[in-house]
């Protein structure tokens, strides 16, 4: 639906070029959820904001539906715009205009007929759930719902695509996740493809399919989201799940553990099997398990659990509990080894 093949965005600034975008690739499938993530300055606006053009890139193609629309003319470019609607962290409504024109006017610029538009204002209102508000004022509106405001309007000039440059960044949690579910239901019950970015790995977690890490304009890491969380490879994508996990353990509880065995974090999908791991594990080898910190959480649809398991006993002995557990589809990473230091970040 959406592919992005090997852009590059430079900007001209006091300062020197700036690399914003460095050879970017990515797919985002139909009726997918696609999110990037990446701290400020990764280059992700710059990459949303290329995908309608709002940017120019300096190299590289961006195709909707098969269509590469870099190369369209203005007046084409216009057309190929309506499939994609676009949300923003700040909402941008028109202060001084009610719920109903702020979705109506910009329906009137493209012509849509009166009726249609009394029509598409009701029914898009009443998916986000705000038919009540409809003479309101953005000013008389909480955040959550003016973004769903902004949602209702990009929905009524029914896009294909729907792009969110971080729309629940200047949301507290609940009003995030509130604002989550929504464009979960958007995708599925309307259908539409969704490319986000974010720079919160629990918006990744929550409602996206898959997911590309940016660092410095370049993609470091995508995949789908269950293998991104099972086994991150790249620093920064470590980085990005620890933070849902957050196993903290004080230096001192480190130091006395090392000595008797080791830290190992288990990642797995089916958390059921994961106990009864733990115990074969003890009773197959001369190890005992003691569980430090554990999470379970849910990836869309799917659980996913993290513990972080000090492993009593001798190195080798700890190392063939590590295999059995890998073999039975557990991901593995040593946090601490025997008498090391080496630590998770
Ligand atoms: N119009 C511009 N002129 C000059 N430099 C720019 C411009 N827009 C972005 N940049 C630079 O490009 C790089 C990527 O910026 P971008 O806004 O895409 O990152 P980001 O990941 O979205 O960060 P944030 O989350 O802080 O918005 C940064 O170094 C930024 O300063």
């Amino acid at each position: 639906m959406i592919k992005i093949s090997n852009l590059s965005k430079t900007f001209q600034a006091k300062k020197g070029t700036i690399e914003a975008l460095r050879d970017v690739s990515l797919e985002v499938k139909k009726g997918e959820i696609f999110g990037v993530i990446g701290y400020s300055g990764a280059g992700k606006s710059t990459l949303i904001r290329s995908v309608n053009l709002l940017e120019k890139p300096t190299s590289g193609t961006v195709s909707i539906d098969g269509t590469d629309i870099t190369s369209l003319s203005k007046g084409e470019l216009l057309k190929a715009r309506r499939k994609i609607g676009m949300i923003f962290q700040g909402f941008n409504l028109l202060k001084t205009a009610t719920v109903y024109d702020n979705i109506a006017i910009p329906l009137k610029l493209t012509g849509v007929p009166k009726e249609e538009i009394d029509e598409r204002v009701n029914r898009y209102l009443n998916i986000v759930g705000l038919a009540d508000k409809v003479d309101a004022y953005p000013a008389q509106l909480s955040g959550g719902q003016k973004q769903r405001v902004a949602i209702a309007r990009a929905l009524a000039h029914e896009p294909e695509v729907l792009l969110s440059d971080e729309a629940t960044s200047a949301l507290d949690p609940d009003t995030t996740d509130a604002i989550l579910d929504l464009l979960l239901k958007i995708n599925q019950e309307l259908g539409i493809t969704i490319l986000l970015i974010t720079h919160e790995m629990h918006v990744i977690q929550r409602i996206c399919d898959g997911v590309a890490v940016m660092e410095n304009g370049e993609i470091v890491e995508q995949g789908t989201t269950l293998d991104v969380f099972t086994s991150p490879k790249h620093l920064t994508t470590q980085k990005f799940v620890n933070s849902i996990f957050n196993h903290q353990l004080s230096n001192d509880l480190i130091d006395t553990l090392r000595n008797t065995g080791e830290i190992i974090s288990l990642k797995f999908i089916d958390h059921s099997s994961q106990e009864p791991a733990l115990a074969v594990v003890a009773k197959k080898f001369d190890v005992y398990p003691n569980i430090l910190s554990g999470n379970i959480t849910q990836l869309k649809s799917q659980p996913f659990g993290s513990l972080l398991v000090h492993f009593k006993g001798e190195e080798n002995e700890v190392q063939k509990a590590i295999h059995y557990l890998q073999n039975q589809g557990i991901q593995t990473d040593e946090v601490i080894k025997h008498g090391n230091n080496k630590r998770i970040s």
